[in-house]
């Protein structure tokens, strides 16, 4: 279907070998270790989780950057870098990508307008200069530029424009797919509540479904239809965003949100974690998070829990899904 997006059992392993040592037994580093979840044409799912979870990999995967060591990404019908070279073109041209570094992304030495205008004239050759100068100015006014600043360079604008200037930048194309990997987070705080303004904005005006990836749970919370929450390069629990937010149900999720500060909320109510999250190289047996789990229970370090969906919310937790066997106390039907 149109804008559908859907992944399943997506995965994504590297093969480390030790510098120097062509004789050493390689490892595998699981980034990406079985993702499945769909994304509605027009919906917009939030990805949260700490560094190193698979976040920036999962962005990736879902644009074709780079190809999965198994499972599939299918967009609109098409799965994703296996069509043939022309179709894959056109297929790239409707899937945009906003990054974190918006000075990288941008060639210092080009004005914003031609720079905004630039994907236009590799995908659309036979747009005329007049047709091309419209589109590129009226995608700025939609993301809060003046038309001024289509002469200036980047190094002319803040950090907040060039990432308005990246944002135009993808949305001249009018992509069908949108994914956003940590876009306010090199941003002030007060500059990022403006650039999450013109996401929603863009939601508003334009019809596209999208990806939108932090480390931050309320930047999530404020512009996704739904949270995934990721640990180790699996999904461990999505939901609404106010569910989430107010109702964590996995463990892991529960210390996220007990660490953004809210008012009414004390320091003691904060749940610390023990150590690191585990090496990706060395993922424990068993659940992913037995290791770190304030509420961990035997069958946790031998069985990996499913992702298991009702109603819309999808948690991979034994004490959630299965107390009973998980010798967890239940009471009025919710695990105690
Ligand atoms: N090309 C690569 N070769 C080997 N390991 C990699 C490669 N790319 C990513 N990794 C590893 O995969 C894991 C997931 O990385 P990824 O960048 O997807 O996480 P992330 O959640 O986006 O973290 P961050 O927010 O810090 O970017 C990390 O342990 C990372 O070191």
């Amino acid at each position: 279907m149109k804008g559908q997006l859907t992944v399943k059992n997506l995965t994504r392993h590297y093969r480390l070998r030790q510098r120097g040592n062509l004789f050493a037994r390689t490892k595998t580093l699981k980034a990406v270790d079985g993702l499945t979840f769909d994304v509605a044409p027009g919906e917009m799912l939030g990805i949260v989780g700490e560094s190193g979870s698979g976040k920036s990999t999962t962005a990736r995967l879902l644009l074709g950057h780079i190809p999965p060591t198994s499972g599939e990404v299918v967009f609109g019908g098409e799965k994703v870098g296996a069509v043939p070279d022309l179709a894959w073109r056109r297929m790239r041209r409707r899937m945009q990508m906003i990054y974190q570094d918006p000075l990288g992304a941008l060639d210092p030495r080009i004005t914003i307008g031609e720079q905004i205008g630039e994907p236009l004239i590799v995908h659309f050759p036979d747009l005329t200069r007049d047709a091309r100068r419209a589109k590129v100015r009226a995608v700025m006014g939609n993301v809060g530029l003046s038309s001024h600043h289509g002469d200036r360079f980047p190094h002319e604008l803040s950090g907040g424009q060039r990432q308005r200037v990246i944002i135009a930048r993808a949305l001249v194309m009018e992509p069908e797919l949108l994914v956003c990997d940590e876009p306010v987070s090199a941003l002030d705080v007060s500059v990022q509540a403006q650039v999450l303004n013109v996401f929603q904005d863009i939601r508003a005006r334009n019809s596209f479904t999208g990806v939108f990836i932090s480390h931050d749970l309320k930047v999530v919370r404020q512009i996704a239809d739904r949270v995934a929450v990721m640990y180790l390069g699996r999904i461990v629990e999505i939901g609404r965003p106010g569910e989430v937010f107010h109702q964590p149900l996995h463990p892991y999720s529960r210390a996220l949100v007990s660490a953004v500060p809210r008012k009414g909320r004390s320091a003691r109510e904060r749940i610390i974690l023990a150590g690191d999250p585990p090496n990706p190289v060395n993922v424990p047996p068993g659940c992913p998070f037995h290791t770190r789990c304030p509420q961990v229970k035997p069958v946790c370090r031998i069985e990996r829990p499913e992702l298991m969906s009702e109603g819309g919310r999808a948690v991979a937790c034994h004490l959630v899904n299965n107390p009973s066997t998980a010798g967890v106390a239940v009471a009025n039907g919710e695990a105690a």
